[in-house]
């Protein structure tokens, strides 16, 4: 039987730090837990909506064109989404914080005494869920309670194991999570008649512990195909959700690639709603599909090579110009590699962007990453990914489609990967999957939290579109 309010986690990893296994019980005193912390914005976000219902209901967005239609919808505004807004020129900010403000103010490494410097994702977790920053305290319970709910059930190690070595990685991400809907706290209250305004609970409580599992899910995948880690999954509720991944696969002892899984985790969480994976989930989950299944189907949309997969196909790229030039490309053979990519008629992975006109943000903060770090400064990858943003813009500008010829996040994130061992590109975007939902599913709670309908737009074929024109 499903209980409706969240329960208290249990502990169930060995020999817990005091403070973490009290954070874990939920019993720090004075201790806010991440639901009762959500439950504290719900009303008010409640009441906003309403008033803008009230106010500005038949108020126009804009204008919808025949170009619209047939561009992929691109700049209609037609989602509500509270997490995150993206400026073309300005890039992400999460609830109003650009990430140099998230990397000063959310609980970090050092704060936590975790060792490395970089931002948790539970703290960008939490910020999105309730749009404030987290305290100290705060992020450590939630750390406790997501290892306290990390291990996988039994039957959704089997899956996973019986997948063949060859089937992509995603794949194996995306129907392992789908399968957790077995245990789905909102597909049995449901299924029991739980109110419509309550629905928010279940889904919260069952989106905790998805992103509680998810590092378990891919480090299985990672041991299962590529042999790295114990294939234990063992969780150390001392942890944070990074330190018990990068464990997990087998990096426990490289500091600099588990801050940087922390940096790229939570700065890859959340990019506003219309992008394929996160308006996947949106679009899934209402029609009541729980957690689980409307993030499995974010996971397929985000496997994508001109989504997520560009983190794979850039390095590849990068590689096969490293092969063909020698380790130190000058501008010029750079430029002649990527004249060759366009001409054969492939993207350059890595650049372009729906919705930005300037370098992402999130490229220059992996940027800012490896200069802060003196072992990935004498990297030839890390220095090509450096030389290739000097010159592809100007390459693109050149070649005149491109709206936005900077570099996307895609363009640093493998590379550094790859510098630090974890050379797999073919398991990349499942660390993408990691961190995506950290965004997408605040959203889906706050979708059940203000009662949003199931979403529908209206589709037109050619003949209809031309009789709605007046056209012959
Ligand atoms: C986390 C993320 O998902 S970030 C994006 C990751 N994806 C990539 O890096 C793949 C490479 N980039 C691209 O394919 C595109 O820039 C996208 C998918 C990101 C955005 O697509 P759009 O909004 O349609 O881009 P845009 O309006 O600039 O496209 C216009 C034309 O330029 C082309 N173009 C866009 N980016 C590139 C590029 N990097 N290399 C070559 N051509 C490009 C498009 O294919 C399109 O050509 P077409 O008219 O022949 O169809
Ligand atoms: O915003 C987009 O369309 C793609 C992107 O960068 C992301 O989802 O992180």
């Amino acid at each position: 039987m499903i209980s409706l309010t969240i329960p208290r986690v249990a502990l169930r990893a060995a020999a817990p730090s005091r403070q973490f296994a009290a954070a874990a019980n939920g019993s720090v005193r004075g201790v806010k837990t991440l639901t009762e912390a959500v439950g504290e914005v719900i009303p008010k976000k409640r009441e906003e909506l309403a008033q803008l219902k009230s106010s500005s209901a038949d108020k126009s967005l804009g204008e919808v064109k025949v170009s619209n239609l047939l561009g992929g919808m691109r700049g209609l505004k037609i989602m509500l989404w509270e997490g995150s807004v993206l400026d073309a020129n300005t890039g992400i900010t999460f609830h109003g914080k650009t990430i140099p403000d998230c990397e000063k103010e959310l609980p970090n490494a050092k704060d936590l005494g975790l060792g490395g410097k970089e931002m948790l994702p539970e703290s960008m977790l939490w910020l999105l869920l309730t749009g404030n920053v987290p305290s100290n305290e705060e992020v450590k319970q939630l750390s406790a309670e997501l290892a306290a709910k990390g291990k996988l059930p039994s039957f959704v190690e089997k899956i996973i194991d019986s997948f063949p070595k060859t089937l992509h990685p995603m794949t194996q991400f995306a129907a392992a999570v789908g399968a957790l809907n077995h245990d789905s706290a909102f597909a049995a209250a449901y299924t029991k008649g739980i109110k419509k305004t309550e629905y928010w609970q279940p889904t919260l409580e069952d989106s905790i512990d998805l992103v509680a599992k998810l590092p378990a899910i891919a480090a299985r995948i990672y041991y299962n195909v590529f042999g790295k880690g114990d294939g234990q999954q063992k969780i150390d509720t001392s942890k944070d959700l990074i330190g018990n991944y990068a464990e997990m696969i087998g990096y426990g002892g490289n500091e600099g690639l588990t801050d940087y899984l922390r940096l790229y985790i939570a700065i890859h969480g959340d990019h506003e709603g219309g992008n394929v994976s996160a308006h996947t989930a949106h679009l899934v989950g209402s029609a009541l599909s729980d957690p689980y299944l409307s993030y499995s189907a974010a996971l397929l949309g985000l496997a994508g090579p001109l989504h997520g997969l560009a983190n794979q196909e850039v390095l590849g790229w990068a590689l096969g110009m490293q092969d063909k030039v020698g380790p130190n490309a000058s501008h010029e053979q750079i430029k002649e590699y990527l004249w060759d990519t366009l001409k054969s008629g492939r993207v350059v992975p890595g650049y372009g962007h729906a919705v930005l006109r300037r370098p992402d943000p999130r490229f220059t903060a992996l940027s800012r990453f490896c200069d802060d770090r003196p072992e990935l400064q004498q990297s030839s990858i890390v220095q090509l990914v450096k030389k290739v943003s000097e010159v592809a813009p100007g390459v693109l500008k050149e070649h005149g489609k491109t709206a936005n010829p900077f570099p996307n996040v895609d363009a640093a994130s493998g590379c550094v990967l790859h510098e630090y061992g974890l050379s797999e590109f073919r398991y990349y975007t499942v660390i993408f999957g990691i961190s995506r939902a950290i965004g997408a599913l605040p959203q889906l709670v706050m979708d059940r939290a203000l009662g949003l309908p199931i979403e529908r737009p209206k589709s037109m074929s050619i003949a209809a579109l031309n009789k709605h024109l007046g056209n012959n």
